[in-house]
């Protein structure tokens, strides 16, 4: 049987600095959300010609692709834009995502992680047998995303708004990893959990 487990957080908190643990420490294979999100729109690609008849080609840049900052000042300052953008995006994502999902089950692997930032918000808990939450206070996540994406902290505050609060999640979650010290001290905090839940 293969543990599914279902890895969160809110933005900037550090999600995907554990999700690569689980591949370079443990050797767990990881389905990253974001980086199908990106994949299902790229040029040709039906996510994409439906952004564009929906958002304009002004979202585009020079080469055709789809400008992603702009995009995100567009979809963080009006949540029906945003909704619109999940519309299209996560059904193409979750199909994705079971695909890889049904293929490391068939390879039998002891554990599988689902690196999906919206678990909670769009109800994907289903899909997997233990959650992890990684938190970090509001001003450690501020400043690590107002520095990795060059936002402005207006912008940042509202990228931040556009989740569920992270202690709604905390409460919703299996374990809880506190990200707001270093990365050794973070995966002393997973390699816990993992032992726990006889992963290892
Ligand atoms: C708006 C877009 C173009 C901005 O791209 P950008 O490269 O700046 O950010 P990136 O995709 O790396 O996302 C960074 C983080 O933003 C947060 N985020 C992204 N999309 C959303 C959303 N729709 N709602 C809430 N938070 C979101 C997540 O925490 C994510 O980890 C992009 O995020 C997007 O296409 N979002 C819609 C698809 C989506 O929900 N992706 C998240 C996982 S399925
Ligand atoms: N424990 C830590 N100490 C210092 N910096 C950290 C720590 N964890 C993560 N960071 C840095 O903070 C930033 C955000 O981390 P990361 O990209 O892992 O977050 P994320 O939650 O995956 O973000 P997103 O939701 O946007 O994908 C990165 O620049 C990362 O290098």
């Amino acid at each position: 049987m293969t543990l599914v487990i279902g890895l969160t957080g809110n933005i900037a908190t550090g999600k995907s600095t554990i999700s690569k643990m689980f591949n370079d420490n443990f050797h767990i294979p990881i389905i990253d959300a974001d980086i199908i999100a990106r994949e299902v729109v790229e040029p040709g690609e039906q996510a994409y010609n439906k952004i564009v008849e929906t958002f304009g080609e002004e979202i585009l840049d020079n080469e055709r692709k789809i400008n992603r900052p702009f995009l995100g000042k567009i979809v963080f300052s009006d949540e029906f834009k945003r909704e619109a953008l999940n519309k299209i995006v996560h059904p193409e994502v979750r199909k994705e995502m079971l695909d890889k999902l049904n293929y490391w089950k068939s390879q039998n692997k002891r554990a599988v992680v689902l690196d999906i930032p919206l678990l909670f918000e769009n109800n994907l808990d289903i899909l997997v047998d233990k959650t992890i939450v990684v938190s970090a206070d509001t001003s450690t996540q501020l400043a690590r995303l107002v520095k990795r994406n060059k936002l402005t902290e207006e912008d940042a505050r509202k990228r931040m708004e556009a989740q569920m609060p992270l202690h709604v999640k905390e409460t919703k979650a299996d374990a809880v990893i506190d990200n707001n010290g270093t990365v050794e001290n973070s995966l002393e905090q997973l390699s816990e959990i993992l032992e726990d839940w006889k992963v290892l």
